[in-house]
């Protein structure tokens, strides 16, 4: 049984492992001011401490999540870029949207989760134009209960070429935070996507990480939270494989 120093050693390894059989130079990562962003930020400053970087990406976003990220940054040292896209989510959204009810084809009780995965997405091509920019890889932070639960945004925070915690229970990623030095204001904020005013993770999903990770551990949990955990699984299938293909002609 590998101590949580060693666990980290060994991600520490594979990710420099990964940048060169890719050819690449180094990592970015998104940092929100949540806690698996900040894991992940002091990850790849301890594999690349030259060679990475954080980028945080304001849209609409509450001012305290932009100053737990900045704290992030100053206690792992990582170089950043702070860009606020407010502007360019409204744009992209009105065009499409205004069109869209123009010829009264848009779905209002559809508004809450169009506007949030375009976030999502936004960030991920801003973290590519970083990525592209510097010949970097750009660096998931999706734990193994959001990968189970398919918790993320299809080619959003999901649009990623490495997840260093994909293969730690959201339970571990706080013991990795402890051990690598995350300020505690970050450790002791409730998991949110942060993508709507009030939003958290557990009221989304209607279970909580303790459930997925016993769950995953291969504990008895309660026969709702099993129910709704495997619904999720189910229905997110498609989002941890390749898009579909019809058969050869
Ligand atoms: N069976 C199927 N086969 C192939 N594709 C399928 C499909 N069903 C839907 N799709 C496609 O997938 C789309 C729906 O997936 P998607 O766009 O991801 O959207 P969806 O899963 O509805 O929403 C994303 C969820 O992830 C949460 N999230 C997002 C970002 C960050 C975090 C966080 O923890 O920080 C959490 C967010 O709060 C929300 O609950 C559909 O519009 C459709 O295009
Ligand atoms: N404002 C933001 N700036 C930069 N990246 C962001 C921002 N919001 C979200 N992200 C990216 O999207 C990822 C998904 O968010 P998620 O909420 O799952 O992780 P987190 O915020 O780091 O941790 P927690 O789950 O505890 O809130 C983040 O880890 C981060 O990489
Ligand atoms: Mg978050």
């Amino acid at each position: 049984m590998l101590s949580t120093e060693q666990k980290i050693d060994k991600v520490v390894s594979w990710l420099q492992d990964k940048v060169k059989e890719s050819g690449t130079n180094g990592l970015v990562v998104g940092i929100s001011g949540g806690i698996d962003s900040a894991v992940v930020a002091f990850l790849i400053k301890k594999a690349f401490p030259n060679n990475s970087m954080g980028v945080i990406i304001p849209i609409k976003s509450s001012p305290k999540d932009r100053e737990d990220a900045l704290k992030v940054v100053k206690a792992c040292g990582i170089d950043y870029l702070d860009l606020e896209i407010t502007d360019v989510h409204t744009s992209l959204f009105d065009k499409v949207t205004d069109q869209m009810k123009e010829k009264n084809l848009y779905k209002e009780e559809n508004e809450r989760i169009t506007d949030a995965n375009l976030r999502a997405r936004l960030r991920m091509s801003t973290l590519y134009t970083v990525a592209n920019n510097l010949n970097y890889l750009v660096v998931g932070t999706d734990n193994k209960a959001e990968v189970y639960t398919g918790y993320f945004t299809k080619y959003g925070d999901g649009g990623v070429d490495l997840i260093p915690i994909a293969n730690i229970t959201k339970r571990e990623v706080y013991k990795w935070a402890r051990v690598l030095g995350v300020p505690k204001d970050v450790i002791d904020r409730p998991p949110s996507a942060g993508l709507w005013e009030g939003q958290t993770d557990e009221n989304e999903m209607g279970t909580t990480y303790d459930m997925i990770d016993d769950l995953l551990e291969g504990k008895d949990i309660p026969k709702k939270d099993r129910e709704i955990i495997e619904r999720l699984h189910k229905r997110s299938e498609h989002k941890r494989n390749m898009p579909p293909k019809p058969p050869e002609f």
